[in-house]
């Protein structure tokens, strides 16, 4: 039986101390949650597991045995896996080779160079798939999958190489309801086939339903070992952040009505139109792939976000006002320069003079977001790229907060954000409504997109495929008849 063993485990990254005196252990047949607010240290830990980062003291032991890593690559001869956020999926090659990967079966015939053993392939993909339970064809290419999809074949390859231990980090941040479904029935089928599992989330009603076991970290050190179910929500914040919330998760909005501010942004779509007002919070609903994206990279001005833009190019709808927290937080910053400098460059065109007199002021008003958001460590001067996930996030929102917008355009604002954090960005983004702002909000998070929004538009391959308007209909059941019929 496949036994972990994390004894002791420090790493430090300059000034920064990202895990003190780890010690935590996983057998086969369990799911172990790893929790902890963004920048506790999961992904770090994980990057010893795996190999990426070697830690400074302390031991990780495979079945007794110390497990000394210098590559990812010995991570996997080792049988442990990483299923990180940002998938290696080729797109040009099919659900089978994907699978195969580095490890595709070759046909000799005398005389001739080696060949792929297509057959032999397609019959291996094809018995992982099974294994697992995914309806995949091995023939797909790749390219035309969905995240959820491509996500199953990281899995499903990593199965292929006989995984002992499988990590899965925020396996769900960008995942609806029923592909959030299909992938616990994967981890279920791992987990009765005797793979011990990690599973990061910041969606902690996940922990409840899945894990076996609980891990909770904060500031680098472990603060809480739960060692069986119930993980009652309330109890796990309170150990991740180290006091109690008010009432965890809920979003303080109450809407009622559409706004009275006047129309500024008129969004015409095949099979109908929305404007988004001037005060109001506009919602977009949609599963994966229907076009939400691609819609507020339009309405920012993208030249390759196809159909006309109401400005033109991004920098006319930069000067005009407007921002865009992309859904792939890699997209808006520039990991080598500075968080400070991340936050100031939208603006350096409009502001250039401005800011060169009053780099002073510039300082304040980045340290007062640093503070209003959270943004962990408090150090302006450092890389995006030294910032946990989470807090690149907020480095992300930022940005369009650090000079007067009239238009915010969100795509997963709170993607990969601790609970508390979320709140934080909830209050801002309300704030910034109330102050005669239009956002328009994309979430795959339905809690969060029932909460914040006035009305709420549902896409289907971009197009305008229902509408919810308040009222007493207003609510989740509506959101997911609306969204699953437009399916
Ligand atoms: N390459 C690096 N260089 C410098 N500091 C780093 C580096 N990687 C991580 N850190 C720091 O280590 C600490 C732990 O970060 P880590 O990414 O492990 O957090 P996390 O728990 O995964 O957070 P999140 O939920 O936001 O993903 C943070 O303070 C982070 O800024």
């Amino acid at each position: 039986m496949t036994e972990l063993e994390v004894c002791g485990l420090s790493k430090h990254f300059g000034a920064t101390q990202a895990l003190a005196d780890v010690s935590l252990s996983v057998r086969g047949g369990q799911v172990l949650a790893l929790i902890g607010e963004n920048g506790a240290g999961k992904s770090t830990l994980i990057k010893v597991l795996s190999g990426i980062h070697r830690p400074d003291r302390g031991e990780v032991r495979l079945n007794g045995q110390p497990l000394r890593l210098h590559s990812p690559a010995e991570g996997m001869a080792a049988g442990i896996v990483l299923v990180p956020q940002d998938l290696h999926v080729v797109p040009g090659l099919s659900v089978a080779e994907n699978i195969l990967l580095g490890h595709l079966p070759t046909r000799r015939v005398a005389g001739v160079l080696p060949s792929i053993d297509r057959k032999a392939m397609r019959a291996m993909a094809q018995s992982v798939l099974q294994d697992i339970g995914v309806a995949l064809h091995p023939d797909t290419p790749a390219g035309e999958l969905s995240f959820a999809e491509r996500q199953l074949v990281v899995i499903a390859r990593a199965l292929g190489r006989e995984a002992r231990v499988l990590i899965l980090d925020e396996p769900t941040a960008s995942l609806e309801r029923r592909e959030v479904e299909r992938l616990f029935d994967v981890v279920r089928r791992l987990r009765a086939q005797s793979v011990a599992v990690i599973y990061i989330s910041h969606r902690l009603e996940e922990v409840e339903g899945l894990a076996d076991r609980c891990v909770v970290l904060r500031d680098g050190r472990v603060v809480a070992h739960m060692e069986a179910p119930p993980f009652p929500i309330g109890q796990l914040v309170e150990a991740m952040t180290g006091r109690v919330l008010a009432d965890p998760g809920a979003s303080p909005r109450e809407s009622g009505q559409i706004p009275a501010g006047a129309p500024r942004l008129r969004v015409a779509l095949e099979g109908g139109t929305f404007e988004c007002r001037s005060g109001e919070i506009a919602g977009i609903g949609g599963l994966l792939g229907s076009g939400a994206k691609a819609l507020l990279r339009r309405l920012f001005g993208a030249s390759d976000a196809g159909g006309a833009s109401p400005h033109g190019s991004i920098r006319h709808a930069i000067a005009a006002g407007v921002g865009l927290v992309p859904g792939e937080r890699a997209h808006s910053l520039v990991m080598s320069m500075s968080v400070r400098d991340n936050i100031v460059l939208a603006h350096l065109d409009a502001y250039a003079h401005a800011f060169a007199r009053h780099e002073g002021r510039i300082d304040e008003a980045v340290a007062r977001l640093m503070e209003l958001l959270d943004i962990r460590p408090r150090s302006p001067h450092l890389p995006v790229a030294h910032l946990s996930g989470g807090n690149q996030q907020k480095v992300a929102f930022a940005k369009w907060l650090v000079a007067r917008r009239e238009v915010l355009l969100l795509d997963e604002p709170t993607n990969g954000i601790d609970i508390a954090a979320k709140a934080l960005i909830h209050e801002r983004i309300i704030a910034f409504a109330a102050e005669g702002g239009s956002v328009v909000l994309s979430s795959s998070d339905l809690p969060e997109l029932l909460a914040l929004s006035d009305t709420i538009s549902v896409l289907r391959q971009g197009r305008l495929a229902g509408r919810m308007e308040p009222g007493a209909s207003f609510g989740e059941a509506r959101l997911r008849d609306l969204l699953e019929s437009s399916a």
